[in-house]
């Protein structure tokens, strides 16, 4: 398996792949978007950081690409819609940076503060000026921290011990999360009034692109310093530029910008009360470190076929819930399966319905599992796990996820149905107290089967003599048969059965079951 990697990443950490029989690293960075997407084209797995654009377009050339790794936080450089709709898993280091994209924030602040680059300038140009310099403390200022995420939580930790008061913004703050951390939680229009100093740790999406906007800038205290160590675009830079040039705003510090690298003559380098970092909060060798160490790790997971955690385009699923969810997930995907081979033609309005202790469980992740079964059928090999849920909403198909913790005879239930030509079609299973998984009713009819190998199904008339004659065609083809369940309604009514055999059943011994007076739905089913 080949990875390429094609951005500037901690050799110490790439290591972690060097390490694991056949994987080949391949290093190349500083590609153009047609490079990357001609070096893609026999990666398994590809390596960025920020700077990388991984494109619709870098993404069509990549057969075999099945993971992006980030070594990082921001994924705003890769179109994760269009990797998630190829099937390709996306995994960052969520955490790996947190530390030094905080201590830079407060770097930027506090150079900020007290005209540190610029005293510094003056001072190497042989200049002793001390009277352009004169600062403000942090001491008693107020601080608008935007998005209270990991960042914005270590940065509004630090401010409290600089005696700041800290305001902060963010619509997943609780009222419990801001007394516990001695914040004031606030509207954002309040947070950034309120404001001496405003730092944004937000990510960068359609929500908070240009987020302080002139409107936002109109809002503020005269002589607001801000810093953005975030993601350019959070701020809208001509917003900002004007707030500059109108002496609203008494300085920036800025570390990402809307185009990176910044242009030579962008209008923001007009000002001297702003200082500029080329994208650096991510660059301590601590960091680079440890993200890449995680990143490394990941994408060997994914390659290898192990569990992973960092995703960005899966639920995620920690060791609890994976251990919990572990034997579920393996049913699901085969109840998906049983229900797509039963009505092989078009599916509509498929229903997820989880009972009992299961339904009190996040079963995002398993719901996956069964639509990966379900369109198995239809999609082969081009669905999996991360796919499966835009494969269902493009074929128009509609998913539904029901819980129902206390309405089910077992101890959880996971039962899927789908709108068919034959009407609403549904399959059902559990797992038995150390008896493992069992498949627990098709349609209306109650049965117990082990949900795996080889099937015949059948829909016929209960007549006597069905059994026999099945059993007699299979005998003469020298197919042995495992186990049987037979269900059904009313004595002499409809029927179902489930056959394990040892073995496939070639189509013209299907057919000849298929010929048997009152067999009227036969089909060859694989778990
Ligand atoms: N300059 C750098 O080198 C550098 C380094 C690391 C991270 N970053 C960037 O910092 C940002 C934050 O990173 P993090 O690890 O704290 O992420 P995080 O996911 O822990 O936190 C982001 C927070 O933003 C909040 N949020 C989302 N939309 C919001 C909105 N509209 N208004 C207010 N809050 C909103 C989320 O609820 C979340 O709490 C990311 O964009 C990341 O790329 C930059
Ligand atoms: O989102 C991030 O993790 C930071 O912006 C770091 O980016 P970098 O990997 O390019 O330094």
């Amino acid at each position: 398996m080949k990875v390429l990697v094609a951005d500037d990443i901690s050799r110490q950490g790439l290591e972690k792949l060097r390490i694991v029989p056949d994987i080949e690293i391949e290093v190349r960075t500083g590609l153009s978007e047609a490079e990357l997407a001609q070096a893609v084209r026999a990666a398994d797995a590809l390596l960025v950081r920020s700077q990388s654009k991984v494109t619709e377009r870098v993404l069509e050339s990549a057969g075999r690409l099945k993971v992006i790794g980030r070594a990082g936080v921001g994924v705003d450089n890769i179109d994760v819609a269009a990797a998630t709709r190829r099937g390709i898993v996306v995994v960052n280091a969520p955490d790996g940076n947190t530390i030094s994209a905080c201590e830079h924030t407060f770097a930027m602040m506090i150079g900020l503060a007290r005209h540190i680059p610029r005293a510094h300038a003056s001072v190497k140009a042989g200049v002793w000026d001390r009277k352009s310099f004169v600062g403000v403390e942090l001491m008693g200022k107020t601080l608008a921290v935007i998005g209270m995420g990991r960042i914005g939580t270590e940065v509004a930790k630090r401010a409290k011990a600089f005696g700041m008061k800290v305001v902060g913004y963010d619509p997943f703050l609780t009222d419990d999360r801001a007394k516990e951390l001695g914040i004031v939680k606030a509207a954002l229009e309040d947070a950034v009034a309120a404001a001496d100093f405003i730092t944004v740790h937000t990510p960068l999406t359609k929500e908070t692109r240009h987020l302080i906007d002139a409107a936002m800038f109109a809002r503020m205290k005269d002589g607001v310093r801000i810093v953005n160590c975030a993601r350019g675009g959070i701020i809208d830079e001509q917003a900002l530029c004007d707030a500059l040039a109108a002496g609203k705003v008494a300085g920036a510090a800025l570390d990402v910008y809307e185009q990176e690298p910044l242009p030579a003559d962008h209008p923001l380098r007009r000002f001297d009360n702003v200082i500029f970092t080329p994208h650096l909060g991510a660059s301590t060798e601590e960091a680079q470190l440890n993200v890449a160490i995680v990143v490394a790790e990941e994408v060997a997971n994914v390659l290898l076929g192990r569990p992973f955690r960092n995703a960005v385009n899966l639920p995620s699923l920690d060791k609890e819930l994976s251990d919990y969810l572990a034997p579920y997930l393996v049913l699901g995907e085969k109840l998906g399966a049983l229900l797509g081979q039963l009505s092989p033609q078009s599916m509509a309005d498929i229903e997820i319905a989880y009972g009992g202790e299961l339904a009190l469980q996040d079963v995002s992740f398993l719901s996956r599992t069964v639509l990966k079964g379900l369109l198995s059928q239809r999609f082969a090999d081009e669905v999996n796990y991360v796919n499966a849920p835009t494969l269902a909403q493009e074929a128009g198909i509609n998913v539904r996820e029901v819980k129902q913790p206390k309405s089910t005879v077992f101890t959880s239930l996971l039962s899927v149905s789908a709108v068919t030509p034959q009407g609403r079609r549904r399959v059902a299973g559990t797992l038995y107290n150390g008896a493992g998984a069992r498949i627990v009713q098709i349609d209306d009819y109650r049965i117990d089967m082990l949900p795996e190998g080889r099937m015949i199904y059948t829909e016929h008339v209960d007549r006597p003599g069905m059994i026999g004659r099945i059993g007699m065609i299979l005998g003469e083809a020298d197919i042995n048969i495992g186990s049987m369940q037979v269900g059904r309604r009313d004595t002499g009514g409809q029927a179902v059965m489930l056959l394990s055999v040892d073995k496939p059943v070639p189509s013209e011994v299907l057919d000849a079951i298929g010929q048997i007076a009152g067999i009227h739905t036969i089909r060859s089913i694989e778990l």
